[in-house]
């Protein structure tokens, strides 16, 4: 019975339940309108098509192994730029936004919750290139600050430079102190210069944060929320050599070594445990670590502990204020340190820096007032002056090291850096390295801009001299010998004036035009076929007669390329080169033309006659002479060489070669259609898509195994050692 062949299932031809598929099916298919999704409009067809296409080169890249764990350790954002830029305000400002706390110091990295998957450290880096080294390495997105009102400054080329040897990572430029500028043109003009200097070091399309004025020790409410936003959405693409080592950041340090050990022998080998969120991959015990400015050290222990800073379990829509956390353990928050299993409670006892009250001996004062020194010895050194006579300018160490940087002995020659370096001294009297652009810009904004900016720096040179001729005078020169950026240019100089200063360095290139053209004519000229054709004295007849300075035509070609000289087409004689030289020498520009002469051109058979003599002309001459696609001219031909005259090719000669050509462009078309067939993108399914699909599917299961089989890891982990 079982064996017996089962009736298959004969869909009702007729009858209600057959009409009452068919109605569904109607249904179905009204449901189904294929012209649903159409594009109604060309503008959204083109971009529906160029999202496509994006979406198809994105899968071109080789993707990469993702290793991060289901509750990834936070984001580490690097706040960087020159002194006084507004890094500490930045910084306070997002930790607001964020966690709505008032921070007062900051000081060592900080950690806050910013949304359901996402934490972010926040680490200010100080000016200092060991620091800017130590932050290059382990940033997932700078915040690169300037001071708009002053321009760029060296120390963003330094980062930038130390950048290169680590990888970029995202970067984002926020210009500060807008509120200076005092005029909206001036304002718009500078955002648009620092810009396109900005996407000229990064890349085009960099996206650059404008914040305007200070409130309250903040930047504005709307421009933070605006910042923090993108912050929040940002895709960070993890460098490779990052994403397959395990690193830590260390939030706080402890020493643990005995107190006692340390007073009997203060050199001894210290105990000292790193807190800190692991980054890359897992840390393996006996591996070697390299902990910046101590040097390599094996790990004697590694453990991991509770998070810190929890990621929020459920969310709704947004965070809730108890599921913002911050975790800064060196900037002191609230004074109240949470621990393993102990709570400190910070008391401001005796190195307390902002104890004011508390008597402070010798020693402790000097510590302390170390420890706020503002600048490195080698920067006071570098900004050390010299004067040899009372009323000279000083000379500054800074001033000889500019001067060897701008010989062009810089260290941004791998750069696309070609400013030079001007030491500055802003309205609080600080030295500042102020970045001067002069030249490599090739984009024609940019050019234009830096232009206005040199017809500023002129006028602010002249006004400089005019300012210290008036010193002396009493009348006020001090505040034009002071203004150092656009804004306070504004303040004193009219409308009227910047556009004429505008102008004069816009126009300054056209003066002595037929002098510097003279200059370049006989400086770098090396051959100048038009001179050399029409300076022979010939009419045009003459010439069609084949009866022309043949040496002529010899010198300018011996002055080409080998590679031309070496085709078989023309052979040379070797003609004197001081013929050349002298014939050179004369500007037939400047010589007069004969009027006679000159109207004969105008004829359309003197045109016509001389035509073949250039290279819009036939270049065919004799049989063997490989005929090219697009010419197809028969006429008689003389070689000018040798004055043989080559007729024309004949009718049936014609016919056959046009069948040569049929036959020629069939087999072309063949090979092009092999060609399209092998390597073209039909599509989804093509051989390299498959490929990519494969790769990207492997590494999708093996992270899903990594998972399932790791999935206990805690991301916090305690390193000793
Ligand atoms: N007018 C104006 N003042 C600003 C702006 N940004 C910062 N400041 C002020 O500039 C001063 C320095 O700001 P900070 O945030 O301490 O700068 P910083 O980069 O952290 O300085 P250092 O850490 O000393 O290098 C503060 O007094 C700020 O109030 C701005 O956009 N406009």
């Amino acid at each position: 019975m079982d064996d017996k062949e089962k009736k298959a299932h004969r869909p009702r031809q007729a009858g209600s339940k057959r009409e009452k598929k068919d109605k569904k099916k109607t249904k179905n298919d009204e449901k189904h309108n294929p012209k649903a999704f159409a594009p109604r409009s060309g503008r959204k067809a083109e971009k529906l098509a160029r999202r496509k296409v994006e979406l198809t080169q994105k899968r071109l890249h080789v993707p990469l192994i993702d290793r991060t764990p289901l509750e990834p350790p936070p984001a580490i954002i690097a706040v960087v730029g020159p002194p006084k830029t507004g890094k500490t305000t930045l910084i306070k400002s997002l930790v607001k936004r964020y966690t709505k706390h008032n921070l007062t110091t900051i000081k060592g990295p900080i950690t806050v919750v910013s949304g359901k998957k996402r934490r972010l450290t926040f680490i200010e880096c100080a000016n200092d290139l060991n620091c800017m080294i130590d932050v290059a390495k382990i940033a997932d997105l700078v915040l690169l600050l300037i001071d708009a009102s002053f321009g760029f400054e060296m120390e963003t080329f330094e980062f930038l430079n130390v950048l290169q040897v680590h990888g970029f990572p995202k970067i984002m430029g926020v210009l500060t102190h807008l509120d200076k500028f005092k005029k909206m043109k001036t304002l718009r003009a500078t955002k648009k210069r620092l810009k396109h200097r900005f996407w000229t070091e990064i890349y085009q399309g960099a996206k650059l944060f404008y914040l305007s004025g200070v409130i309250n020790g903040r930047y504005p409410n709307m421009e933070i929320l605006n910042l923090s936003r993108f912050i929040s959405v940002m895709k960070f693409r993890p460098l490779i050599w990052r994403n397959a080592h395990p690193y830590l950041v260390a939030d706080r340090v402890e020493d643990l070594t005995d107190p006692e050990e340390v007073r009997q022998n203060p050199l001894c080998d210290r105990t000292v445990t790193l807190y800190g969120y692991l980054h890359g991959i897992n840390l393996k015990l006996n591996t070697k670590m390299h902990i910046p400015g101590a040097g390599d050290y094996y790990l004697s222990d590694v453990s991991s502990l509770p998070d810190p800073c929890p990621l929020p379990d459920k969310v709704r829509r947004s965070l809730s204020e108890k599921q913002k956390y911050i975790y800064a353990p060196m900037s002191d928050v609230g004074g109240i340190l949470y621990d393993k299993d102990a709570v400190y409670i910070n008391v401001p006892g005796n190195f307390t820096k902002t104890d004011q009250g508390v008597e402070q001996d010798a020693g402790e004062k000097m510590v302390i007032n170390l420890q706020d020194a503002p600048e490195t010895l080698a920067s006071r050194l570098e900004d050390s002056e010299l004067r040899v006579f009372t009323r000279s300018e000083p000379l500054k160490a800074t001033d000889l090291t500019n001067r060897s940087e701008s010989e062009g002995d810089s260290d941004f020659h791998n750069t696309s850096f070609k400013g030079s370096v001007e030491s500055v001294e802003d309205e609080s009297g600080q030295r500042r390295r102020k970045v001067v652009f002069s030249e490599g810009d090739k984009n024609e904004t940019d050019k234009e801009l830096s232009e206005a900016e040199d017809g500023i720096a002129e006028e602010r040179k002249r006004r400089a001299a005019l300012a210290k001729h008036e010193v002396g005078n009493d009348v006020d020169g001090e505040e034009i010998a002071f203004a150092e950026s656009d804004s306070d240019l504004d303040d004193i100089m009219s409308e009227q004036e910047f556009d004429d200063g505008y102008l004069n360095s816009a126009l300054k290139w056209k003066s002595n035009l037929a002098e510097k053209a003279k200059e370049t004519f006989h400086a770098n000229r090396r051959v100048n076929l038009m001179q050399l054709i029409y300076d022979s004295g010939k009419s045009p007849e003459d010439i069609a007669n084949g009866d022309y300075d043949s040496s002529n035509e010899k010198g300018s070609l011996e002055n080409m390329d080998e590679e031309e000289e070496e085709d078989d087409f023309i052979t040379f004689k070797k003609t004197d080169r001081k013929d050349v030289v002298s014939l050179n020498r004369v500007d037939s520009v400047k010589s007069s033309v004969d009027k006679a002469l000159l109207a004969e051109w105008d004829q359309e058979e003197t045109l016509e006659a001389i035509r073949n003599k250039f290279i819009t002309g036939s270049l065919e001459d004799k049989g063997d002479t490989q005929k090219s696609d697009d010419e197809e001219i028969y006429g008689d031909f003389e070689d000018l060489e040798t004055g043989e005259i080559v007729k024309g090719i004949s009718e049936p000669e014609r016919t056959k070669e046009g069948l040569d050509q049929e036959e020629l462009s069939r087999k072309k078309e063949e090979l092009k259609r092999k060609f399209d067939a092998e390597y073209d993108d039909k599509e989804e399914d093509t051989p390299a898509m498959s490929y990519y699909d494969e790769v990207k599917e492997g590494i999708a299961k093996q992270l899903e195994l990594n998972r399932a089989e790791f999935e206990n890891d805690d991301p916090v982990t305690r390193a000793m050692v």
